[in-house]
């Protein structure tokens, strides 16, 4: 079962979500020497660089520069693209670090889709020697209004792949179309998984996703974002009062 946080706004939801990236990161450090996290596009991104330096500048132990940064998925458009992740936390957040800065595993540009998501994953193997299937300390995701989470969209054959790490389409209805994205089965080893929501355009499908009516439970299921369930880790839901509002479950309110 996923643990449900709801926040008055999105400041606060960022400011707690911060605080949780800085006490994995210090946690991991400590017990294993660096701190692996994939990061998500979108909204994530501005919500990241707005709390997470404070945050890390209140926790000594999280120790950025002993961290591992992969992204969960990416636009492929030219690194200084405004649609780049990469590039939008390169700016944003990356640059508000101290150094020496973190491990960014930064997907290739200028290949083709198929060879981009090839060059990733042997990136992402490379940095987990000896991990079949990769298990990163914390993944940062999004919810799309329809269920999409990554690049992972409802009704698509990437929902499918099973063997793969990273994959990539060419027909994302999220613009632009064609992008590189973790696979279920990679997010589903994760130790930790984090989902952000924020604004009642999203209310609808997190009602769909964490409190399916029973007659719709099957459709829901295959929602990409309902397909999150950590094979041996943590899957926790960070919502605003917006996101959360059409949700009956007893949740955690969170000042
Ligand atoms: O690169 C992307 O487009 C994201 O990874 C995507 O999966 C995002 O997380 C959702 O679309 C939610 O985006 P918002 O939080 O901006 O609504």
């Amino acid at each position: 079962m996923a643990a449900v946080s709801v926040f008055p706004s999105p400041a606060e939801l960022g400011a707690a979500l911060a605080r949780s990236v800085a006490d994995a990161a210090a946690e991991a450090v400590a017990s294993g020497g660096r701190f692996t996290l994939g990061l998500s596009g979108g909204s994530l991104v501005a919500l990241l660089a707005r709390e997470l330096p404070a945050a890390l500048r209140a926790a000594p132990g999280a120790e950025p520069s002993r961290w591992l940064l992969a992204f969960c998925d990416e636009r492929l458009v030219p690194p200084e693209h405004p649609d780049s992740t990469g590039g939008a936390y390169r700016s944003q957040l990356l640059s508000q670090l101290p150094r020496p800065s973190p491990h960014v595993l930064w997907v290739t540009p200028g290949l083709g889709p198929e060879e981009t998501a090839r060059d990733y994953e042997g990136q992402l193997r490379r940095a987990f020697p000896g991990e079949a299937t990769p298990r990163f300390d914390l993944l940062l995701l999004g919810v799309g209004p329809d269920g999409h989470t990554c690049s992972l969209f409802p009704g698509h054959a990437l929902l499918q792949e099973q063997n793969s790490l990273i994959s990539f389409l060419e027909d994302s209805p999220k613009p632009p179309p064609q992008r590189v994205t973790m696979t279920l089965p990679l997010l589903n080893a994760a130790k930790a998984l984090l989902v952000v929501a924020t604004g009642a355009s999203k209310a609808p499908v997190i009602k769909r996703i964490l409190e399916p009516p029973e007659e719709q439970r099957e459709e829901s299921e295959s929602l990409p974002a309902a397909r999150l369930r950590p094979r041996s880790g943590r899957l926790w839901w960070l919502l605003d009062q917006e996101a959360a509002k059409e949700l009956r479950i007893p949740l955690e309110k969170c000042p």
